[in-house]
């Protein structure tokens, strides 16, 4: 076998086994989808976030969709999302309060929804994605965050 073939036989079965891995801890579709359900349910009652959604957001049903797709490629690796988040959050008038409220919905729901190491693994994936959301918005607004600093207000 060549390296061309080495290389291509060996993506694949990193992909299955980190499906199968999201498998084993109890993560599919299903529990995505009650995830990203009671999160935006919470988003849609929190005083500071809900605001800043309804001003993006009328129909709620493409959002909640793109968002299953979004976690499936995240945590399952199928892919399914082809959107660009950064764009979007660029211009939103946030600053590091509404993080910090996002992230504790969000760690919030994942511990009653998932199984403990299940929480674990969207809780990491989601404080790593929302610090580099926060950190590249700083950066339109003409900052260069340090470590531990946060974003201002807008
Ligand atoms: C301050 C916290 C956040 C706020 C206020 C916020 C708000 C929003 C809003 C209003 C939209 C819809 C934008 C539009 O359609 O014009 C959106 C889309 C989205 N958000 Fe956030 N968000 C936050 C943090 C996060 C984090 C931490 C993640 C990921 C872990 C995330 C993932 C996404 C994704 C994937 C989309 C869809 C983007 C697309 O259209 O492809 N957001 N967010």
């Amino acid at each position: 076998m060549g390296p061309e073939s080495f290389k291509s036989h060996a993506a694949a079965p990193r992909a299955a086994q980190r499906a199968a891995f999201a498998h084993a801890i109890g993560i599919d579709e299903a529990m995505i989808e009650r995830l990203v359900d009671r999160f935006y349910a919470r988003v849609r009652e929190d005083a500071l976030l809900a605001p800043v959604f309804a001003a993006k957001i009328a129909d709620w049903e493409p959002h909640l969709r793109q968002m299953y797709a979004f976690w499936s490629s995240v945590v399952l690796g199928t892919g399914r999302y082809h959107g660009r988040p950064m764009p979007k959050h660029a211009p939103l008038p946030v600053c590091g309060d509404h993080f910090d409220r996002w992230l504790a919905l969000f760690e919030a729901t994942a511990r009653e929804v998932c199984p403990p190491r299940a929480a674990e693994i969207f809780i990491e994936r989601a404080r790593r994605i929302a610090a580099s959301l926060e950190y590249a918005i700083a950066l339109t607004r003409g900052a260069d965050l340090a470590p531990g600093e946060r974003l201002g207000e807008p």
